[in-house]
């Protein structure tokens, strides 16, 4: 499998993910946005980062990219795609999966370990994982709080979509361990298919042994192996 780590102006995490895939025996590249997809991508990351300045919205623009129409097509032939923090932004931007990201309730940029509660563990992204299981992975956003409407959260719910929640180290989902105000505790969500996922916390900053910090973030793009 070769997988696309779709790079654009402002991203800044592209290197880190293909690093970390590499490091799990995946092949991976860096794609420049306005090359468009190769068309072997059997995989496709949306690294974290600011594209475009994180303009508008954080993802606003980038969602809007033409490359994106290429993503939605490859997401819908099954391919499939995970979006990280500004990856995740613009996969909510760009309707590939439900909700959207604004601004911490802290109205600050935050840089911090949390844990989180893994709520589906019969997905590509969460195979490693046993339901329930409790996850330590760094997150990095200012605009990182999960907001969705009454109806689309009811949906959300009915259709199991939530793949990670805010928690503490006891796999507590509680307001004190939400880091950022997201509604539901809501840290990950898939898409309409079981393919497509995004999340605001870096799996790719908890994978490699070298750093000394958790590697529970492996497991999620493992998905990729
Ligand atoms: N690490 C990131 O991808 C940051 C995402 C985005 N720029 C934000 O601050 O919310």
């Amino acid at each position: 499998m070769t997988v696309s780590v779709v790079q654009f102006g402002g991203s800044n995490c592209d290197r880190d993910a293909v690093r970390a895939l590499n490091h799990l025996g995946v092949d991976a590249e860096r794609v420049w946005h306005a090359d468009g997809l190769p068309d072997d991508a059997d995989g496709i990351v949306l690294p974290g980062g600011f594209s475009y300045g994180d303009y508008l919205r954080a993802g606003a623009m980038a969602a809007r990219d033409p490359i994106m129409e290429e993503v939605r097509e490859a997401a819908d032939d099954g391919v499939p795609v995970i979006g990280v923090c500004n990856g995740a932004q613009i996969g909510s931007e760009s309707g590939l999966t439900p909700g959207a990201f604004t601004t911490n309730a802290s109205a600050r940029f935050q840089c911090e370990p949390v844990h989180l509660r893994v709520e589906r563990a019969d997905t590509p992204w969460t195979a490693a994982y046993d339901e329930g299981d409790v996850i330590e992975i760094p997150i990095a956003h200012g605009e990182g709080r999960f907001e969705i409407g009454a109806d689309a959260h009811d949906d959300l719910l009915d259709d199991d979509r939530v793949l990670f929640r805010y928690c503490d180290a006891e796999g507590n989902v509680t307001d004190a361990a939400n880091p950022n105000g997201s509604t539901d505790n809501v840290a990950g969500v898939l898409g309409e298919r079981e393919t497509v996922a995004v999340l605001m916390p870096h799996p790719e900053r908890a994978t490699l042994t070298d750093l000394g910090r958790s590697t529970d973030g492996a497991g999620i793009l493992e998905a990729f192996a």
